[in-house]
């Protein structure tokens, strides 16, 4: 009752296209959620009916029934009911019903002896049949009393599977071993080489833990290798992984270990990782595994020298598409700046530290609603890999659908160009403006004017229910990741040298300086050099990797990848969807 009334008022808010509100109208619409209120509700009844058994003793009357049908002519019918009524999983249910209708919970045990001591500890003996897989919990020694101890149960390994181990359990004896007096790391060797069932005897914790523990998910900011890492309790429990995968953390417990597993493997048995507030402590020991050098980024969104060349195209519809903002190879000015660091390349700006600062980034599943705005498509790539050409394929398969959005620049309109097409043709003091109150997502400066992209023009684009497709310097990726725009991130990467020297034959990379140059085999080289730089620095970001190998390949995986963020769930930071007001 409460559920239609909720969904007549959303109905009246749907209408007004409240952010995610479609999303939870068809939630509460579905057909289980109603199926699971109903059987909710025919349970609260049966609840208040407080049934009663309809005798104590069930199986006692179904042995009679059965010898009265031995005496009964055995004809087919009353053969098929005693071999019915004498069948293992019937005499189990009635068995149960009795033990629920005689209310007999409890096991039966034996009395206590008189004489027990006062200080006599209850002892637990636990048996677990290991069949070749780890116990999956870890032992230590207690820092005060000196006990061995079971440290942590792993979730869905086979100590926590059985039910029988918790965290705190004082080990007495393994397989028969006295552990007292033993290191924990014979004890340990016990445990590794016992095959087939071990048995415990061990004291259990006074005061279970209490698990209130909510799953939550997040993005792996940097990669994690625990076989190299020394502080971690049990290298073997470890869980590896590598920056941008989802995790799935199951145990937040313990403040330096959780416990995790990768959403790609669910069923695995979870396993060690650092938690957030470790890692970051690892990170300012300069811990990572890959040593952190002082980043020298590509290029600063600050410094970075804009190439833009503007060209027109025909879409398929047979009327003029205006492309506008093509970025153009910056190579030459890239090598320049390379040569000068000074200028042309900067040391990370700060959202390449803050990135390392965040060990983990919590993230929900999301999906478009059809009624909201369609998400920003960022293409990313070194210099020359294709990304225009792939943006552009993109676009003209179907302007209508896909667009980029118009830049600004501060340099004067030309006779053939219209503003707000090639380009928003705006004053110097105004682009500045812009970009004092954050409304760029990267500029630059090319032969004394600026050129940028805003995100009012983004906006723009996505208002019409247009999916806009940007390209962007990895640098621009954090100013872009807002609850807003939600960007989809591609990162387009080089096939392998030996592949491009064959597919970049005829290619032609154009410069400021030189026009259809044929690429080089330093050219290639950088290109490789740079995208392993990129995925370096920032390939926790990339939602979907394309190898622009066969360029007929790219550009159906990306057309499939832009359809796959719009209208498939994504990971997407929780950030976006649990707060209206922040970034
Ligand atoms: N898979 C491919 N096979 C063959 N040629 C390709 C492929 N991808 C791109 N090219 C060609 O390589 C050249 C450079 O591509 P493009 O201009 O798109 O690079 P870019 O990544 O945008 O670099 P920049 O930003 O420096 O312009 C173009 O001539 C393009 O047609």
């Amino acid at each position: 009752h409460v559920l239609t009334l909720v969904l007549q008022e959303l109905s009246l808010l749907c209408k007004r296209d409240v952010n995610g509100i479609g999303m939870l109208y068809d939630l509460l619409r579905s057909r289980w959620l109603q199926a699971l209120l109903k059987i909710y509700e025919c349970l609260q009844h049966y609840l208040g009916k407080r049934p009663v058994p309809v005798m104590p003793q069930a199986h006692v009357l179904n042995r009679e029934v059965v010898e009265l049908l031995r005496e009964a002519p055995q004809s087919g019918e009353i053969k098929e009911l005693r071999r019915l009524l004498c069948a293992p999983h019937l005499k189990a249910l009635l068995s149960a019903h009795d033990t629920v209708a005689q209310k007999d919970f409890e096991p039966t045990l034996p009395p206590l002896p008189d004489n027990i001591p006062e200080n006599e500890e209850a002892m637990r003996i636990v048996c677990l049949v290991k069949n070749n897989q780890p116990l999956g919990a870890t032992i230590k020694r207690h820092e005060i009393t000196g006990d061995i101890t079971v440290a942590r149960v792993i979730h869905g390994g086979l100590a926590d599977r059985s039910g029988l181990l918790y965290a705190g359990d004082k080990l007495v004896e393994v397989n028969g071993v006295p552990v007292e007096g033993l290191e924990p790391e014979q004890v340990i060797n016990i445990l590794a080489l016992s095959q087939g069932t071990i048995i415990f005897k061990l004291i259990p914790v006074s005061d279970r833990p209490v698990s209130n523990q909510t799953t939550v998910y997040v993005r792996a900011m940097a990669d994690y290798w625990p076989l190299q890492d020394p502080a971690i309790p049990c290298a073997d429990a470890g869980l590896a992984f590598k920056k941008g995968e989802i995790l799935q953390v199951v145990d937040q417990n313990d403040a330096l270990w959780w416990q995790a597993r990768k959403v790609s493997d669910l069923s695995a048995c979870a396993g060690l990782i650092p938690s957030n507030h470790l890692l970051k402590r690892k990170q300012r020991e300069f811990w990572w595994s890959q040593p952190f050098q002082p980043h020298l980024c590509l290029k600063s969104s600050m410094l970075f020298v804009l190439c833009i060349l503007e060209e027109e195209e025909f879409g398929e519809f047979g009327q003029r598409v205006f492309i506008a903002g093509f970025r153009r190879s910056m190579r030459l000015c890239r090598r320049k700046s390379q040569a000068n660091q000074q200028s042309g390349y900067a040391r990370c700006p700060s959202s390449c530290y803050s990135a390392l600062a965040a060990p983990y980034e919590e993230v929900v599943r999301y999906q478009r609603h059809p009624a909201d705005r369609n998400r920003l498509i960022i293409l990313v790539g070194p210099a020359g890999v294709g990304v225009n050409e792939l943006r552009r394929r993109l676009i003209t398969s179907n302007p209508r659908e896909f667009q980029s959005a118009i830049p600004h620049t501060t340099r004067v309109q030309k006779s053939y160009e219209m503003n707000g097409r090639e380009y928003h043709y705006v004053s110097k003091e105004t682009f500045e403006n812009m970009v004092y109150s954050h409304r760029m997502l990267e500029y630059g400066e090319y032969k004394g004017y600026l050129y940028g992209t805003s995100i009012d023009a983004v906006r723009t684009v996505l208002d019409e229910g247009k999916i806009c497709v940007i390209d962007l310097e990895p640098q621009g990726i954090q100013v872009a990741r807002t609850h807003e725009l939600k960007p989809y991130i591609i990162f387009i990467k080089p096939s392998s040298i030996s592949c491009m020297r064959q597919t970049r034959k005829n290619a032609r990379i154009l410069t400021d300086y030189y026009v259809n140059m044929k690429f080089k085999e330093e050219d290639l080289q950088e290109m490789e050099d740079s995208a392993k730089k990129m995925e370096a620095q920032f390939g926790q970001f990339f939602d979907q990797v394309i190898v622009n190998d066969n360029l007929q390949e790219a550009s159906a995986q990306l057309l499939s990848a832009v359809r796959r963020a719009q209208d498939e769930p994504q990971w997407v930071p929780a950030i976006w969807i649990c707060s209206d007001t922040q970034p």
